[in-house]
């Protein structure tokens, strides 16, 4: 009949509007999670970086630093620290904040100038290890010297016009990285930068081979 007809349409009706009303819950409630799973990963990401990444250089920092080393597969190669020159009379004469700004080009400048396989970080104060996967000294030489010119090739005249150049000095050696032998590696790499400063900074030495100036 034309009643029970028209029940059926109306009891049809309400079906639909709930289908419609839990598909539309199931939407907002897909797409409330998954903001919140995105959310989540970008405070995780974020603090991640915090904690392996140095803020004003972008460089990695010291745990970075091992952190990238410790996952590599090939654990030997060059370890090289570069140190900029006379950094605390360019504090003081110019300022921190333009001390740090130094920090930040040179920093650039030395990612720049090598592959993206090496580690670059910036290990202390006005000091940055980078670790190099390679047994080749010779490249390691060219890579040394190039990282020595293109440091004292930067200009800075539009931070002060007295600050004229910045240079850095540089001590490499040979050897592995793995946990226990780090250590080691990095103090033959320092005495070497030691010696780099001590006969005339600007300049790289590189143990078990002779070394070169600019
Ligand atoms: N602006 C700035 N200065 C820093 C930072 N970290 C360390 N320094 C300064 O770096 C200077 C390092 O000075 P020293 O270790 O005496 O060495 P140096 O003057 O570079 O002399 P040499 O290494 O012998 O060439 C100190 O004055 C520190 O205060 C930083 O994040 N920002």
């Amino acid at each position: 009949s034309d009643v029970s007809w028209q029940k059926q349409a109306i009891e049809q009706t309400r079906l639909n509007i709930i289908l419609f009303i839990n598909i539309a819950i199931f939407a907002v409630v897909l797409v409330l999670t998954l903001w919140q799973l995105v959310k989540t990963k970008r405070v995780n990401q974020h603090h991640y970086e915090q904690s392996v990444l140095d803020p004003l250089t972008q460089l990695f920092n010291r745990h970075g630093f091992h952190q990238s080393v410790d996952s590599l597969d090939n654990k030997s190669g060059f370890l090289l620290i570069a140190d900029i020159d006379n950094f605390k009379s360019i504090n003081d004469r110019f300022g921190h904040n333009i001390g740090d700004k130094v920090l930040h080009r040179v920093a650039k400048t030395l990612k720049q100038q090598v592959r993206d396989s090496d580690i670059v970080a910036r290990y202390g104060g006005e000091e940055f290890v980078i670790f190099f996967p390679s047994q080749d000294s010779n490249q390691l030489k060219m890579i040394s010297q190039r990282l020595i010119c293109s440091v004292s090739a930067l200009d800075f005249s539009d931070l002060n016009e007295n600050l004229k150049q910045v240079t850095i000095s540089v001590g490499l050696d040979k050897g592995s990285v793995e946990a226990n032998h780090f250590e080691l590696l990095y103090e033959k790499a320092d005495t070497l930068l030691y010696k780099a400063k001590s006969s005339g900074k600007n300049q790289f030495i590189m143990g078990h081979l002779e070394s070169a100036s600019v």
